[in-house]
């Protein structure tokens, strides 16, 4: 497939102990958010697209198939932002390509040094957006976004829609986007999978 074109995530009869199998075509520069009660298993669904949990079913990215992926190199292009990011050195910018254009910071509310900051002085809302710039800053060709606005305050947290959205837009990634708020479904999501007692359904946005 020519790099530029946008990727294609199918998800054929994908299910597990927890979840009834079910199907899925997500489009490059789609957003789809996965919603539930805490527990339904929403995590566990897209740590079994990043291949970090067992499964039923298949999952393909154009047309590679993730068991016939090794994991590593599955993982390099469908990127997991979990909601608990992990630091593996103490300075910020060692999780950053060399050549990094900070520019984005200020686009989501981060202080202009930030890269020159300790991980160990970081706010939970300042390791959650620059866990989110880290995971955006390699290539990649799918975005799983595990509650990427959980630890920020409102006006933050449309700050960090509005950048997701237009990287997304650009970039045409398929995303799949865990989130809680209703609002936020309503302002980001072109389409909605609800997991309810163990079922996956789509939801019509602006349905509820
Ligand atoms: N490794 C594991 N082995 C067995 N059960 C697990 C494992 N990890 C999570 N679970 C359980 O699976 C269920 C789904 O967990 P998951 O983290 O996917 O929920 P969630 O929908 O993301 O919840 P929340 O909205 O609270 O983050 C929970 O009951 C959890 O305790």
């Amino acid at each position: 497939m020519n790099a530029s074109q946008p990727s294609i995530l199918r998800l054929q009869q994908l299910g597990s102990a927890l979840l009834q199998p079910f199907s899925l075509n997500l489009r490059g520069g789609e957003i789809c958010c996965l919603t539930g009660t805490s527990g339904s298993g929403k995590s566990r669904l897209l740590r079994a697209l990043a291949d970090l949990e067992p499964h039923q079913g298949e999952v393909w990215l154009d047309d590679q198939n993730q068991q016939q992926t090794p994991a590593h190199l599955w993982r390099l292009q469908v990127r997991l932002v979990p909601a608990e990011s992990q630091w593996w050195s103490d300075e910020v910018a060692d999780h950053f390509p060399a050549d990094y254009d900070p520019e984005d910071l200020k686009a989501l509310g981060l202080s202009s040094d930030a890269m020159e900051w300790q991980v160990s002085r970081l706010s939970s809302g300042e390791k959650q957006r620059l866990a989110l710039l880290r995971a955006l800053a390699f290539p990649l060709k799918v975005l799983l976004l595990d509650e990427p606005t959980a630890n920020l305050d409102p006006a933050t947290t449309l700050r960090v829609e509005h950048w997701l959205k237009q990287q997304i837009a650009r970039h045409r990634w398929p995303v799949v986007w865990v989130a809680h708020d209703r609002e936020q479904v309503q302002r980001v999501a072109d389409l909605e999978l609800v997991i309810q007692d163990g079922e996956v359904q789509e939801m019509l946005i602006g349905s509820d």
